[in-house]
């Protein structure tokens, strides 16, 4: 299913959360809501819900008007960082709850549950109570539950937000092959920038109520918008008056024209990654320079030693010319 989000503003008080947000989401692909705390994301996702009214815009889905369609109608499942689980109940009923209130037949429902465990990789712990899963085996569970009602939308709100980095990566990996093989159109809200970048098909980059971009996660990172983009995409740094990606920043053993050269202030070492602080007599902040640990040993640099950089060509997009302004936002994803 496919949501058409146009127009879509909502204040909370005299606080504007959403402005005018209009969004194309195509049916099966997985989209990532990405942007700082605070920027409207949730609102959004509770608004394609259903739980949260826009106080002006229209939401279709499937090509339906829902704009006051209430949220049972609306064939969505949705997951939350924090999920409330019935805690008296078995992993088993807790997966299979939306089917009984719906009273589909106990046969079906016993084949759908087997079904769904086994997708979550939960197969033998249909029995336990969910106070004795652990934190990433209760969220598998938490999304079986969402599945149940093979909803046409998926909507997860930093799903895996409340656990530990380790987990949430290999939750992230497996949301994704989950994806791929139930293409289920799925909406996910996340503020971390590495977690979108590796599992979205489509990012989009929401800040301030408003949509800096739209694109896949290669086009958004090669090549950024706006400023705002360039920076929440990834590390950055400036050199000769440009924003750049300091691993794209080249080090030489010779001068060519528009190297620049600058003295080594200091070097830091991050499991595979060499950092290094470089001083320019053209501007007041070090340039930062990533390098891996083999390219590092080979220039035998050190505190104070002389070295050549050579700028990258410029970004394909604005924000390589360091446009500040607001570019609109992309219209929606194709
Ligand atoms: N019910 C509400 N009443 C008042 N203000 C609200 C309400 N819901 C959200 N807001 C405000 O709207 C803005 C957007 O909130 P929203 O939760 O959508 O942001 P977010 O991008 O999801 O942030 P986070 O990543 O922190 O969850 C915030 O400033 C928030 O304080």
């Amino acid at each position: 299913m496919s949501i058409e989000l146009s127009k879509i503003s909502k204040s909370f008080g005299g606080f504007h959360a959403l402005s005018e947000v209009d969004l194309s989401i195509p049916t099966g692909r997985l989209t990532a809501l990405l942007g700082p705390s605070g920027g409207g994301k949730t609102t959004l996702l509770r608004i394609i819900a259903g739980l949260e009214q826009p106080d002006s815009g229209t939401v279709e889905i499937d090509g339906r008007e829902a704009t006051d369609l209430p949220v049972q109608k609306r064939n969505v499942g949705f997951v939350f960082q924090h999920y409330a689980a019935f805690k008296h109940l078995s992993v088993r009923r807790n997966v299979a709850f939306g089917l009984e209130i719906r009273r589909r037949p106990k046969a079906e429902i016993d084949k759908r549950v087997d079904e769904l465990l086994e997708l979550v990789r939960l197969g033998e712990f249909g029995h336990r109570k969910p106070a004795q899963l652990s934190g990433g085996q209760r969220q598998r569970m938490a999304l079986a539950r969402a599945l149940a009602i093979e909803p046409g939308v998926l909507l997860l709100d930093e799903p895996f937000g409340a656990l530990d980095a380790k987990v949430r990566k290999e939750l992230r990996d497996w949301l994704r092959r989950l994806h791929d093989e139930v293409p289920v159109t799925t909406v996910f809200v996340t503020h971390d920038q590495e977690e979108a970048l590796e599992v979205a098909d489509t990012i989009v980059v929401i800040n301030n109520g408003r949509i800096e971009q739209i694109g896949t996660p290669d086009e958004l990172y090669d090549s950024p918008a706006t400023e705002f983009v360039l920076n929440f995409l990834g590390p950055v740094t400036s050199i000769a008056g440009r924003s750049v990606r300091p691993h794209d920043i080249e080090v030489l053993t010779a001068p060519v024209p528009g190297a620049v050269e600058g003295t080594l202030r200091r070097i830091t070492r991050v499991g595979f990654e060499v950092r290094w602080e470089v001083d320019l007599s053209t501007q007041e902040a070090p340039v930062l320079v990533t390098l891996t640990r083999r390219q590092a040993a080979d220039f035998e640099a050190e505190v104070g030693s002389r070295v050549l950089l050579l700028p990258p060509p410029p970004l394909d997009g604005p924000a390589g010319d360091r446009a500040e302004a607001h570019v609109p936002a992309t219209a929606g994803a194709s």
